[in-house]
């Protein structure tokens, strides 16, 4: 909850979420229930005293050195996941939490290397995540797509290979019946720095060819090099995080005029240590150069808050008025992978809101 008097509209709000890990929703509860169902042994005291229980677990997740160190944690936890079920329940944790949330349609990441490396089918990793996304169209109202992440750590081979295993199964064929099997993006996350985007050029080329949609971390630790290379060489567009845009004026004036939209994290940038204080992501910056953006929750199990919290982080800290909270989402739905039918329903969503709450919120 925050202290803005905004607080109940920044919930209704109609939301669009776009940079979220599936696999950074697996809370410490979840993992324990998991670890004890699936005879898996956590780390034990000596090894890590973190993994003792859920509780002392979330207090390890207060405190992050830089990305490294989260991920460290985030790898770990997957082992837990194992069956289609693991997945499923894993996803319907976000998508219950985001309905609450006010979230009505969401695009999330998944890395299927973090898991075939462990030996479980990419198969059962999929049908898990989109038997949740079909559950949660049909009972929250809830529209998602797949975005598939490589992981920028691993060897390009490992990549390409993913790559061919999604296309032999199918999962890219877009005029096939079954539309919850497909995966309509791609992206590239994990350590940013020392593994540039332009590596992967052979896999978002075919994607490109095959009709997927791109996007990539960018911008988080990496500087803006790392943003314009994604745009060059990868034809991306969107930029996930993209927060250190602000240091190269001429790439801020191309994402403006190229019309890229930044999903942005704040309370991933903090809990990460990119920045110390939630003032100091570029928002500002953004809304005044007119960059557009959305802002999401990333790994909501790991960093204290899903996308309410993230919002009311943002208010605290910027104090926004009503109507630059319209522009946000305003530009997170026009920024969707959706069909046009279903922008406009979602269009009409905030029109409503905004009409509700400008009677009773006095624009500042
Ligand atoms: N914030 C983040 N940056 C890069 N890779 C990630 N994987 C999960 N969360 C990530
Ligand atoms: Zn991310």
């Amino acid at each position: 909850m925050c202290k803005s008097p905004l607080h109940s509209f920044l919930v209704e709000l109609p939301k669009c979420e776009h940079h979220l890990h599936l696999e950074g929703c697996l809370s410490p509860a979840l993992l324990f229930q998991l670890a004890a169902k699936n005879n898996i042994t956590l780390p034990s005291s000596d090894e890590d005293p973190a993994y003792q229980s859920p509780v002392t677990l979330a207090k390890r997740y207060q405190h992050f050195d830089n990305l490294e160190d989260f991920l460290q944690c985030y790898y770990r936890g997957m082992a837990v996941l194992i069956t289609q079920n693991d997945f499923e329940m894993l996803a319907w944790e976000y998508f219950t939490t985001a309905r609450r949330d006010g979230v009505r349609h969401a695009e999330v990441f998944f890395d299927p290397q973090s898991h075939t490396d462990r030996g479980i089918a990419f198969d059962t990793v999929v049908a898990g995540f989109n038997a949740a996304r079909t559950r949660a169209e049909k009972e929250l109202g809830i529209t998602s797509c797949l975005i598939m992440c490589f992981l920028r750590h691993l060897p390009v081979s490992s990549a390409a290979e993913t790559m061919q295993t999604a296309i032999t199964g199918g999962y890219f064929d877009v005029s096939q019946d079954d539309k919850q099997r497909a995966i309509t993006g791609l992206g590239l996350d994990s350590s940013e720095v020392g593994f540039r985007p332009e590596l992967f050029v052979d896999q978002y080329r075919e994607g490109e060819k095959r009709g997927l949609r791109r996007t990539a971390h960018g911008g988080e630790e990496g500087d803006p090099t790392y943003i314009s290379g994604a745009l060059d060489t990868l034809h991306v567009e969107r930029i996930d995080h993209g927060i250190r845009l602000t240091e190269d004026p001429e790439l801020l004036k191309r994402v403006v005029k190229e019309n890229i939209l930044l999903t942005v994290c704040p309370l991933s940038n903090m809990c990460l240590q990119a920045v110390k204080r939630i003032d100091q992501v570029p928002i500002r910056t953004f809304l005044e150069a007119g960059v557009k953006f959305s802002i999401n929750s990333d790994d909501p199990a790991y960093f204290g808050g899903y996308i309410v919290n993230n919002y009311c982080a943002v208010q605290d800290a910027f104090n926004l008025s009503i109507n630059e909270w319209r522009v946000i989402a305003e530009n997170s739905i026009h920024g969707s992978w959706i069909q046009e039918a279903r922008k406009s329903e979602l269009l009409g969503l905030l029109d409503e809101c905004m009409s509700k709450y400008s009677d009773r919120l006095v624009d500042q």
